[in-house]
């Protein structure tokens, strides 16, 4: 198995705080070996954010958006992906307006994003952001499509569905996009946001460590 990553989003963090790290990622930062984080760490990361730096919701979604695009930019070009489009799966929550914010720089950037959004929370931040989507001609799919169209139409799928609030066991509104990713044989990209890393990650839906590359 082949994973790649970015490190994008860490030199940004390093310039933007310019060496006054976070407590709590500091040490992440420090190190050359990128990992998988921990739920209860992903968590204190992000009330670290808020609480002492003040970051709003929107921005760090913004953020975790444009980084998981980047990277995808970075990893699959527009040559590599040619005329095939991205699927992008997106949750109820915070991960899945990750999501959408993804979707909308990935059409910015050039390439084809199609959103699959099943269960929709009515807050205002994700009417904003699946309304940016629909004007900038970003489609909403219905239904999830089959494996066999996945795999012929898509060059890669994001995975958008849960971040560090998921509580096993996936409810049935799920099940079928989990299990689609599991059985895709395209690639699927997923990212811890709050860390922003972004992790590329070619098979299975499971957390791993991440190989340096
Ligand atoms: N904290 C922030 O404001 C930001 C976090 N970012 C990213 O968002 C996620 C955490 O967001 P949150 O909304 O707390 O949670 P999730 O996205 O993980 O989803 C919660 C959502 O999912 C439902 N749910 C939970 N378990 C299940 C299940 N087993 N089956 C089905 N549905 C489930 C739950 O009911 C909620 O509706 C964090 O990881 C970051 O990636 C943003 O980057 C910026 C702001």
């Amino acid at each position: 198995m082949k994973i790649l990553q970015s490190i994008h989003s860490i030199s940004y963090f390093s310039k933007l705080f310019q060496g006054t790290l976070l407590k709590n990622t500091k040490r992440y930062l420090s190190t050359r070996t990128m990992r998988y984080i921990e739920q209860e760490e992903a968590i204190s990361i992000d009330q670290e954010l808020f609480n002492d730096y003040r970051f709003s919701v929107d921005q760090l979604m913004e953020l975790a958006g444009l980084s998981c695009a980047t990277a995808i930019a970075k990893t699959y070009s527009m040559e590599k992906v040619g005329n095939k489009s991205i699927l992008v799966i997106c949750g109820p929550g915070n991960n899945g307006g990750d999501g959408l914010v993804c979707a909308r720089h990935l059409k910015v950037f050039g390439y084809k994003p199609v959103i699959y959004y099943p269960v929709r929370t009515e807050k205002q931040l994700y009417n904003n952001l699946t309304t940016q989507c629909t004007n900038m001609a970003v489609p909403f799919l219905q239904m999830l499509p089959e494996l066999s169209t996945v795999e012929c139409t898509f060059a890669l799928i994001v995975d958008a569905v849960f971040g560090f609030s998921f509580k096993p066991p996936v409810r049935e509104a799920f099940v079928a996009s989990i299990d689609l990713m599991k059985k895709a044989t395209v690639p699927v990209v997923r990212y811890v946001a709050a860390m922003r890393f972004q992790c590329i990650d070619q098979s299975s839906h499971m957390r791993k460590n991440v190989e340096e590359t």
